[in-house]
């Protein structure tokens, strides 16, 4: 990864914001017409201030109750205005910003969802799904909120301060000598306390940590009559919350002394200079209240500049997930001719080490050859590399040395998303999605009748449980609905393979023994699926390979031995013999 300087990092992070406008772009003219209403309304507000001091001049000088009446009015008038346009300008921002991070989350999850598997090697699921949650919820606050609040700020300081001027020029002057300063102390000061809360916070937490842990693991804690130490530790933390807790107090203090002094001070301040200059009353009142709303105008930028900053660190985040490189898949409707498999299998030379540890070759120089329709079996230590010999031949990873063939034909030749359709894997742990039985078995083609359904559940021995729940297929499996024995959720993957009705199959032995019945039925469902077609077999169980065309044994990333069952039973010292001979003397 390159290593970018602070403001080169910065510039390429403002760029990538500025990219968000192109999702924006389809939505101008509702996005103009909201700025347009923002704009109107905040023009509106200011006008209160000077209203309201001619009303305090008016009723001062000469009593006109038509004068008055006027000037009422105009106010009421004004709120009318600005409460009309405040209404459209929410909803065309909250319209706009819906409909842009819409497009956003599927513009991002269907990038990601297509990256290589490396990119997920480096990467917890926990992380991408909070980029697509709250870095895309930290963008609609802004699109909603700040940005349109930024430019109301803006408004408010330009426009307050020239009607400021118009009133007096020198009386201006004194106000922003002292007011925005005072303002920007406070609003420094305010943000060190709030880090000190935080600390405050970290602090409980950590003291809670103790009171979750210990009385979690209460048998541990009284097993080893370690409760004076925890006593000790609580104390410790609890303690440090209360002595940071006493010093953010002594600051708050501080800061509401300062608020007093300094704000309401500049304030009275400017009071003070505008009787001197003689300025009358409802223009004095009018030229305090812009001040203060020019004061609080100058602290809440400081707010916007913060949650920006995070908005562009959220950006960056999301667009770094974009510039990704993804894989070259497509939505297979039919496979051409030229790219239909009939099921031979090639490995050549092939090396292989995983993208995140480059240091340890997994796979050396391996090679084999697998015939159409033949039942090949993978065995070999834990960690010898057979499952990684089932990601090369999905193409989940190329390898880094040596050339996969299909019927004499390079892997690559074939588009990725044909190659891997035809291809089923009948997984250890099957992960079944939160939806109904009938759902999950058509992941494998998700257009099946429900005839088809039935017939694959029955070819794979599911139906016989799956019907005797009242509501058969519809029944929802998954944390909301019920959870299926591993021998059922086996089943439920076979079925799955019978729909795809694979080219080749590829089948992870599960290695948690299985009760004999439930064995019984997934072997026999396995046999049936297994019949006319390349089947490779990761297998853990011995006993269920005797009849395997052909075994691969590896060792340590290479392949140590090759031949029938009955061939390598008479090898001589040989790992298989070894293996089978601890399995059947256990
Ligand atoms: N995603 C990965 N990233 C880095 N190394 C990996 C990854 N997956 C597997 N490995 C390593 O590759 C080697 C081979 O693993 P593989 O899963 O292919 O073995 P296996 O023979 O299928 O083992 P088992 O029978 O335990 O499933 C192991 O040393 C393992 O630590």
């Amino acid at each position: 990864m390159k290593i970018l300087s602070k403001q080169t990092r910065s510039a390429t992070s403002t760029k990538q914001a500025m990219q968000l406008f192109k999702y924006l772009k389809p939505h101008w003219a509702a996005f103009s017409a909201g700025m347009l209403f923002l704009l109107l309304s905040s023009l509106a507000g200011l006008a209160f201030p000077k209203l309201l001091g001619e009303l305090i001049d008016v009723s001062k000088k000469n009593h006109h109750d038509s004068a008055i009446n006027m000037i009422g009015l105009s106010l009421i008038s004004m709120l009318m205005a600005q409460s009309v346009f405040s209404f459209f300008r929410t909803i065309l921002f909250v319209n706009v910003s819906e409909k842009t991070l819409a497009t956003l989350r599927q513009t991002i999850y269907n990038h990601l969802i297509q990256l290589p598997m490396n990119f997920f090697l480096t990467r917890r699921v926990g992380e991408l799904s909070s980029r697509i949650s709250s870095d895309i919820t930290l963008l609609q606050e802004t699109f909603t909120n700040t940005l349109p609040e930024f430019v109301r700020q803006l408004i408010i300081i330009s426009g307050g301060l020239t009607l400021l001027m118009m009133t007096s020029i020198s009386l201006t002057g004194f106000m922003l000598a002292i007011l925005p300063v005072m303002v920007i102390i406070a609003v420094v000061f305010g943000r060190f306390i709030r880090h000190l809360s935080k600390d405050i916070q970290n602090q409980v937490a950590s003291s809670n940590t103790v009171v979750e842990e210990t009385l979690q693991g209460i048998f541990s804690v009284k097993a080893f009559a370690s409760e004076f130490f925890e006593m000790k530790r609580y104390t410790g933390r609890t303690n440090e919350a209360a002595r940071i807790g006493i010093k953010g107090g002594k600051f708050k203090a501080a800061l509401s002394s300062f608020i007093i002094m300094g704000i309401f001070g500049a304030l009275v301040a400017v009071i003070w200079r505008g009787a001197v200059i003689g300025l009358d009353t409802g223009k004095l009142f009018s030229f305090v209240l812009y001040s203060v709303f020019i004061g609080s105008s100058i602290g809440g930028l400081a707010e916007i500049y913060t949650s920006l900053q995070k908005s562009i660190g959220a950006t960056e985040n999301l667009f770094q997930i974009l510039d990704e490189t993804k894989e070259p898949l497509s939505d297979i409707v039919k496979i051409d001719p030229e790219h239909q498999l009939q099921g031979n299998i090639s490995f050549r030379n092939i090396s292989f080490h995983y993208p995140s540890r480059e240091d340890s070759p997994v796979l050396k120089g391996v090679s084999f050859n697998v015939s159409a329709n033949q039942k090949v079996a993978l065995v070999g230590p834990s960690g010898a590399g057979k499952s990684t010999i089932v990601s090369l031949l999905l193409r989940l990873y190329d390898p880094s040395n040596g050339h996969i063939f299909f019927d004499k034909k390079e892997n690559h030749h074939f588009p990725l998303s044909a190659l891997r359709s035809q291809m089923s894997v009948v997984p250890q742990d099957v992960f079944l999605f939160g939806g109904t039985i009938g759902e999950n078995i058509a992941y494998g083609k998700q257009d099946a009748t429900e005839e088809e359904l039935i017939a694959a559940a029955k070819k794979a021995n599911a139906w016989e449980f799956i019907q005797r729940f009242p509501l058969g297929l519809q029944t929802i499996v998954g944390e909301r609905g019920i959870q299926l024995s591993g021998g059922q959720r086996q089943r439920i993957a076979i079925a799955r393979a019978v729909l795809k009705a694979p080219r080749i199959l590829i089948l992870d032995e599960a290695t948690s023994a299985l009760d004999a019945e439930s064995e019984r039925l997934v072997q026999d469902a396995l046999n049936k699926l297994m019949e006319g077609r390349t089947s490779i077999v990761i297998a853990h169980r011995l006993a269920t390979i005797r009849q395997a065309d052909k075994i691969i044994v590896l060792d340590k990333g290479a392949i140590v031995e090759e031949g029938t069952h009955k061939e390598l039973v008479n090898v001589h010292e040989g790992l298989y013999k070894n293996l089978s001979e601890m399995q059947f003397t256990q």
